[in-house]
């Protein structure tokens, strides 16, 4: 310890085994994150000695007993038996822990350690420092201005992640055995005690096995979920809203399933004469699968995630519905009143993809204005456009963003729709910082005090997306619509009449065969010219 009070760790002292765990060069082991790492272990170490190591979420919790729970003997799990003969465990006085009996043990098992046991098949170590400090001094950063969070953790196990991170046990490290034990280690900067750390954790697991649950049912493949039929189905559990209500990070929606209803029309799913004849002309004359299911909740103003395969008709889907509404508006709605339906789409390309199809379906109704505003024009060239005014605008969110702040022209206090193309994209690119901050601003310039437009989600995975960035977009009771079908019936080709092949062998196949015929009475080449007879 040297006068200052800072401890000095001489770096030889720390021995070949700290070198070798983290794999470090001799001339990393004297750089000074490494001497960081070296003086918070020794303060570690220190703090252990007072406190105690190894603290069990059940008090007394062992595989035994988690296997007495469930009914069947579960045996000691692979290198448990080991472990738990090095480990001593010790109680909050220091005293070792007296070995209870599996039948004593039985009634004091928390269904957070059966949790563990049933969904884990060895033993898993959350924690932030150890493994942010570990790849951190790999790349040689200095740790103390690094948040540590970038804790590490085996695949499939994000939604515990997730859990724990939204926890006052987001840097400490602890230990899920199989057997449904959970270890806490404790470090130099924890004040309180270990009772109540311990007791955060049977919730947090709880949640966790909550989470990992699937998170949808499979969608019906014909006709509405009607309430008598609802309520014969399980309840499924509301995973987001319960199990990771401590979370506001991953928080998300209770999303209700809608299949597809049976109607063979657009007419039938709610869709004005004009528009159905225009998409009629356009090659749009059964709706698909998605469209049927998702168009009649999008009429209804509803909130809707859509989800279906690649170019499965969902673009369309909520294209139509806006555009039936705006052109049936009583009053028509002019340009001038600004911007009623905002899409926006992760890149360039879906926004184009996009502009055109909704170019298409604005052909008939002249008095609705489309654009598109991705980066690629001038920006005043963009301003110039959202002064004369764009009634559906199709936008990037960066783009979107920056309108949104610095152009006063642009009116979005009558908007009705925001939709939000390909989310599941645009969740895992950097935009996803940028929308918390676009859903305020579009709040704020709203001429009515609470949120009012309809919000559409649209997605291609089945696995719903991390919702934390769309958090502040408060969802109202979203319907899932999505279907199972192939995206276009397929081809039946048992129904089709085998060609007569009689038939076909008689006439020639094509005008290529005619020369074939020509040459049949000719001796191959090879035989040479026939000779004349002497
Ligand atoms: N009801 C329909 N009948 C015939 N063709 C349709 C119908 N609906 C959509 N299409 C066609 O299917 C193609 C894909 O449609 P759309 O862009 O809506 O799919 P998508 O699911 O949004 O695609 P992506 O996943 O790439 O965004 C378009 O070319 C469109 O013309």
């Amino acid at each position: 310890m040297s006068e200052s009070g800072d401890i000095e760790l001489n770096v030889s002292t720390a021995g070949p085994n700290f070198r070798k765990s983290y794999g470090l060069s001799r001339s990393k082991k004297h750089s000074k994150t490494f001497k960081k790492q070296s003086q918070l272990k020794q303060l570690r170490r220190e703090n252990r000695a007072n406190k105690p190591k190894i603290l069990n979420a059940a008090g007394s919790t062992t595989q035994a007993a988690a296997g007495a729970l469930k009914g069947y003997d579960l045996g000691p799990a692979p290198g448990e038996q080991q472990k738990s003969a090095k480990r001593q465990k010790v109680t909050s006085e220091g005293q070792p822990a007296k070995e209870s009996t599996a039948a004593e043990q039985a009634g004091t098992v928390p269904p957070a350690a059966q949790a563990a046991a049933v969904f884990q098949k060895k033993p898993v170590v959350f924690g932030g420092e150890a493994k942010a400090l570990a790849e951190l001094i790999d790349e040689g950063e200095d740790f103390e201005e690094e948040p540590l969070e970038a804790m590490e953790v085996e695949e499939g196990m994000t939604d515990i992640l997730a859990a724990v991170q939204a926890s006052q046990l987001r840097d400490r490290q602890f230990t899920v055995h199989p057997s449904g034990q959970v270890d806490v280690d404790y470090h130099s900067s924890d004040e309180d005690d270990g009772e109540g750390v311990a007791g955060a954790i049977p919730p947090l697991l709880k949640a966790a096995r909550q989470a990992r649950l699937p998170r949808m049912r499979p969608a019906q493949p014909v006709g509405h979920l009607d309430d008598e039929h609802q309520q014969q189905q399980p309840q499924h559990p509301a995973t987001y809203k319960e199990g990771l209500a401590q979370s506001n990070a991953a928080k998300g929606p209770k999303l209700q399933p809608h299949g597809p209803s049976e109607s063979k029309s657009f007419r039938d799913l709610g869709v004005c004469q004009s528009l159905a004849d225009h998409l009629a002309e356009h090659g749009l004359r059964v709706p698909r699968q998605i469209q049927r299911a998702s168009i009649p909740t999008l009429l209804s103003a509803e909130d809707l995630v859509i989800q279906n395969l690649e170019a499965s008709g969902k673009t369309y889907s909520y294209l139509i519905a806006i555009i039936n509404q705006l052109q049936g508006a009583e009053t028509r709605i002019s340009r001038e009143a600004g911007t009623h339906a905002i899409i926006l789409a992760p890149s360039v390309s879906v926004c184009s993809k996009v502009e055109a199809a909704l170019q298409i379906l604005l052909k008939r109704y002249f008095w609705l204005v489309g654009g598109a505003m991705h980066g690629s024009e001038a920006r005043n060239k963009e301003k110039a456009r959202l002064r004369r005014g764009v009634t559906v605008l199709v936008c990037t969110p960066g783009r979107l963003l920056d309108h949104l702040q610095h152009t006063e022209a642009f009116r979005t206090a009558d908007l009705r729709w925001l939709v939000l193309d390909d989310v599941d994209q645009m969740l895992e690119t950097d935009a996803c910082h940028q929308l918390g901050q676009i859903f305020e601003l579009l709040r704020d310039r709203s001429k009515r005090p609470s949120q009012h437009w309809q919000n559409i989600l649209v997605m291609r995975k089945r696995k719903l997306p991390d919702w934390s960035a769309l958090a502040t977009l408060k969802l109202d009771n979203p319907v899932l619509a999505t279907c199972r079908e192939p995206k276009e019936p397929r081809p039946d080709f048992r129904s089709k009449p085998l060609p007569d092949m009689n038939k076909a062998r008689a006439q020639p196949k094509s005008s290529t065969d005619e020369p074939k015929k020509k040459l049949a009475g000719r001796r191959p080449l090879w035989q040479g010219k026939k000779r004349g007879k002497p």
